[in-house]
């Protein structure tokens, strides 16, 4: 990257014009802090990450422009400063800077000013306002810089993200509107490009016109139409173009991108040359006329309506073709030069006006004497041109009135439809040339209003405001321009009426006199000087932005910018329906007015024009973009200090920044404070609204106290010093309490808030231990209520199972008694058919104390306990079964176990005599052997083996053989 510092003469002299960039820019460049203190104040090597120039420190034209500069290098092209957004150049496209996708994340951002400074920001800024209803609702957006800055690309992003915006945020209904409107309002730019713009040495795409844009939104701030004002057309460019520069690219996209039929239709040769086409043989990418038409048809403009508009277009490059020559006899109109005489004929062919008349009245002008005859009088060979000069300006200065009008029927909303607007202002910037005439005096007039509109907007606004809230402070001392003002459009002594004035004096214009006029009239404002030795007569302004001088030559004549009316009278004529509907509404127009007052000079027009659109800036929010162009060879990448410091100045940046430095940038009214930051001293119970607590006697706000104690609380938390205040030197740097506000700096902004972040999350912390205990109160309450209800619940049941057991036990019982009073009664029956049993004594004492069957084996004694008794036996090969049988159940379970292993074959041998019968009683003999008497017992069930599957032993069979070792 390329930089550049000037050598800092005392005056620099640019296009013999004084710039204001002697000694206060090279002080301003030079009012560096010793380097020291500079490194220890400002880490240059972070430069490029501030995103508002008032936070350098220290903030002075020198830093404001490293940071820049860095920034600049680090390919970071926006920057805030203040209210002001600063918009470098990067002269060359940056991928992704404006996408879709960066439009919708700035739309999407909860806060978008704190994203990276975009010009998104400040779109979004102005489209939230109007959402949010916020007085007043309207926005404008100022989008100024000199030529080459970046203006137009600016309001085309801007335009571009409006369109994105509103359509998608628009439901499905009105899409297609959204669309129509969007498609519209972007067609718009490139016709109005090719008409109006041109390439120029500072520019290749250069407006030679000012626009100002409303985007008109509805309800639901959805983009329903749009409109454009244009200002002060370069229409002199049409007949006559600075060296090294080009007419409107519209002729160029013409003669470059016709259609071998069109050329045939509009008369141009292949090799055809054109006086009024200079540098054709420079292409650009401007230069594309398929975009044109395209955009065209979009618009609504046919094939037709095309033809009529090209056919005079390339009628106007036939006129520039045509020269004239002196005729022989002074008394004859001039003559055309030979070739002239086909061009003169195309001309009149493709403008449908008759060949004759337009070769008289370009030379021949008519004087009316009384109210019927006509005087014909022949026009000097100067005149001539001037004639054919201005046909062709008042023709195409009129097709782009036409076609402005067009776009707007085409884009405009019906009044009830809309209902706010967003407006991009883009106008031509301060202007200073080696020749400056009418054109650059009205441009720096506009300049100058704008310039004025800010001032009256931010930095008027903030001192005003520090006096009326008794602040004491000592200003920047900021450049009122009223006085430059005053001279220009100052009534009766301003330049313009003068000039004016003089344009209506019925009598050929001197430039010296005129001069001499403006210097007895002027000679009190101190705006104006003079150079009493230039040859040339002319004026001096001193504007905002630097001096510029005026020639004075030409001026009147630029001012009445006559067009003679049999020239007008002659396209009246014309049978091409564009050219001929074109100037019947002017005739009427300027009857209208002619009436009214005699000349409507072009300072009148362009000053009523910049009324409007001052009135309408002054109704609505203002945001500001400033365009800098950071090298005059248009570069990429390339920063040259010197040059962007001069349009720093140029548009107030410099004061801006000084102003938000320095002063008190935040400022809040007492009630809104108190609403705040008012919980950090326990303040809450303030309730009452802004204005409601009224002033105190000597006009400070009531709440004063309260604030008061507010930013002492702040002062105080300081970790080192906790005896600020707001009396003290570090408090009153900080902050200030007016009779209504608060006028705090970005520092004080800061502490306040940490301070109350602290203060919200102890009151959270507070909040939460409450609700957690309450939350715990609720809990304990619930476990209680469960478990009272569970154990009543629990006791009834069981109160019923028990009952429900009783009634079981008391059933079983008696069923039990029943069956055991029954088997008593069988057993007794059965048992009084037994022989003898051996007396107790015989018994094995061990048989008898237990109760139990043992089967003795040969090998060794099996004790068995009931039924299983069987397979202890099945598995023994001689057994002896001695029994007590003190119990019947014993009883009948050795009947049971005997009687249960019959059904096994082979392995065992039991003696029975009656095998198909139950065992009838049983003997223990002495030899140790048992007799078994089997018959049919009334007791089948005792039979029964728990086991179905009597072959198998399982389970408790399975056991009690392992445990006792059996098998
Ligand atoms: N943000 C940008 N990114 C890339 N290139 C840019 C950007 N802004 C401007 N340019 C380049 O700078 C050129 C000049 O910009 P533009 O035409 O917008 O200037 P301007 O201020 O409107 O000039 P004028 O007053 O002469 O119309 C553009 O043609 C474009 O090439």
């Amino acid at each position: 990257m390329n930089s550049e510092i000037g050598n800092g003469h005392e005056e620099k002299v640019i296009g013999g014009v004084q710039k204001k960039s002697g000694n206060t820019h090279r002080k301003s460049l030079k009012d560096s802090l010793d380097g020291e203190l500079r490194g220890f104040l400002t880490d240059e090597g972070q430069l490029h990450t501030y995103d508002d120039l008032t936070k350098v420190n220290p903030v002075t034209p020198t830093t404001v422009l490293k940071c820049l500069q860095a920034r600049y290098r680090a390919q970071v092209f926006y920057t805030h400063a203040g209210c002001t957004l600063v918009a470098l150049n990067p002269f060359q496209p940056i991928p992704g800077l404006y996408s879709q996708d960066v439009m919708k994340q700035y739309h999407c951002a909860p806060q978008p000013q704190e994203s990276k400074p975009h010009i998104f920001i400040v779109a979004e800024e102005a489209y939230r306002n109007v959402q949010g209803q916020v007085d007043p609702v309207n926005q404008s957006q100022v989008v100024s810089g000199e030529s080459g800055a970046g203006k137009t690309w600016t309001s085309r992003c801007l335009m571009r993200y409006y369109a994105t915006v509103a359509a998608s945020s628009s439901l499905m209904k009105s899409q297609n509107t959204v669309e129509r409107i969007e498609r519209r309002v972007l067609d718009s730019n490139p016709i109005m490009e090719a008409f109006g713009n041109a390439c120029t040495l500072r520019n290749s795409n250069s407006s030679r016109f000012g626009r100002y844009i409303q985007l008109q939104l509805d309800r639901s701030q959805l983009l329903v139409g749009a409109s454009v004002q244009t200002y002060l057309l370069e229409k002199t460019r049409v007949a006559s173009q600075p060296t090294n520069e080009r007419n409107f690219h519209i002729f160029y996209q013409m003669t470059k991108g016709a259609s071998g039929d069109q050329r045939k239709d509009w008369k141009m040769l292949h090799d055809q040359t054109f006086a009024w086409l200079p540098n054709a043989e420079k292409t650009l990418e401007e230069d594309c006329f398929d975009e044109t038409v395209e955009a065209m048809v979009h618009l609504g403009l046919d094939a037709e309506k095309q033809g009529h508009i090209f056919r005079i277009l390339a009628g106007l490059l036939h006129l520039g073709n045509i020269t004239f020559c002196s005729a022989t006899d002074e008394s004859q109109p001039c003559d055309f030069e030979e070739h002239s005489e086909d061009f003169v004929h195309n001309c009149a062919s493709l403008l449908g006006v008759p060949g004759q008349e337009l070769q008289t009245y370009l030379r021949v002008q008519t004087l009316r004497a009384g109210k019927q005859s006509v005087l014909f009088r022949p026009c000097s060979l100067a005149d001539c041109s001037v004639r054919r000069d201005c046909l062709a300006k008042v023709v195409y200065a009129q097709l782009f009135e036409w076609l402005v009008a067009f776009i707007n029927n085409s884009m405009c909303a019906k009044k009830s439809t809309w209902c706010n607007f967003i407006g991009l202002l883009d106008v031509y910037g301060f202007e200073c040339f080696q020749v400056n005439s009418l054109e650059q005096l009205c441009i720096n007039y506009a300049n100058e209003k704008l310039q004025q509109h800010f001032v009256a907007h931010y930095l008027k606004a903030q001192q005003e405001e520090y006096i009326s809230e008794g602040l004491e402070w000592s200003f920047v001392q900021y450049q009122d321009n009223q006085g430059c003002l005053d001279l220009i459009e100052g009534t009766p002594t301003g330049v313009f009426s003068l000039l004016n004035e003089e344009c209506r004096l019925n009598r050929a214009s001197d430039a010296k006199q005129f001069r001499t006029r403006l210097e007895t009239e002027l000679s009190d404002h101190g705006s104006v000087s003079w150079d009493k030795f230039s040859t040339l007569p002319h004026f001096t302004v001193a504007h905002y932005a630097g001096k510029v001088s005026y020639q004075i030559e030409g001026m009147m004549e630029k001012n009445k910018d006559p067009v003679p009316p049999e020239l007008i009278s002659l396209v009246q004529k014309s049978q091409n329906p564009q050219l001929h509907q074109m100037f019947a509404d002017r005739q009427a127009e300027d009857q209208g007015t002619r009436g009214l007052r005699q000349v409507v000079t072009v300072v009148s027009k362009f000053k009523n024009s910049l009324e409007c659109l001052m009135k309408i800036l002054h109704s609505t929010t203002p945001h500001y973009i400033r365009c800098i162009k950071p090298n005059a060879e248009c570069r990429p990448l390339t920063f040259k200090k010197e040059e962007v410091i001069l349009q720093l100045e140029a548009c107030g940046i410099v004061e801006t920044i000084h102003i938000s430095a320095a002063g008190f940038p935040i400022r809040i009214p007492y009630w809104s404070f108190i609403q705040r930051y008012g919980l950090m001293s326990n303040l809450t119970g303030v309730s009452q609204g802004p204005g409601e607590n009224g002033l105190a006697a000597d006009g400070t706000d009531a709440l004063a106290p309260a604030v008061t104690a507010v930013l002492n609380a702040a002062l105080r938390s300081h970790p080192l010093d906790s005896s600020d205040d707001v009396a003290s030197d570090r408090g009153s740097a900080l902050v200030h309490c007016g009779r209504t506000k608060v006028f705090l700096t970005n520092s004080m902004l800061e502490l306040l808030e940490e301070h109350r972040t602290r203060a919200r999350s102890q009151r959270a912390f507070t909040i939460q231990c409450c609700w957690h205990r309450h939350q715990q109160r609720r809990r304990l309450a619930r476990r209680r209520a469960a478990v009272l209800i569970q154990a009543v619940v629990r006791s009834w049941l069981v109160r019923r199972g028990v009952l429900s057991w009783n009634q079981a036990a008391t059933v079983i019982q008696r069923s039990w008694r029943k069956w055991r009073a029954l088997m008593n009664t069988l057993a007794e029956a059965e048992l009084d058919d037994a022989e003898d049993l051996p007396e107790e004594e015989e018994l094995d004492p061990i048989l008898r104390a237990t109760g139990s069957v043992q089967l003795q084996s040969l090998s060794e004694p099996v004790m068995v306990h009931g039924w299983p008794m069987g397979l202890a036996l099945a598995s023994a090969p001689t057994i002896t079964v001695y029994m007590t049988a003190t119990g019947f159940q014993k009883v009948m379970s050795a009947l049971v176990c005997l009687s249960a292993h019959h059904f096994r074959s082979g392995e065992y041998q039991v003696e029975t005599n009656q095998f198909k019968q139950g065992v009838a009683s049983i003997r223990a003999l002495p030899r140790g052997s048992i007799r078994l008497h089997y018959q049919r017992s009334p007791l089948l069930y005792a039979d029964r083996c728990p086991e179905h599957n009597r072959d198998r032993v399982t389970g408790l069979n399975q056991i009690l053989l392992e445990g006792t070792g059996v098998g």
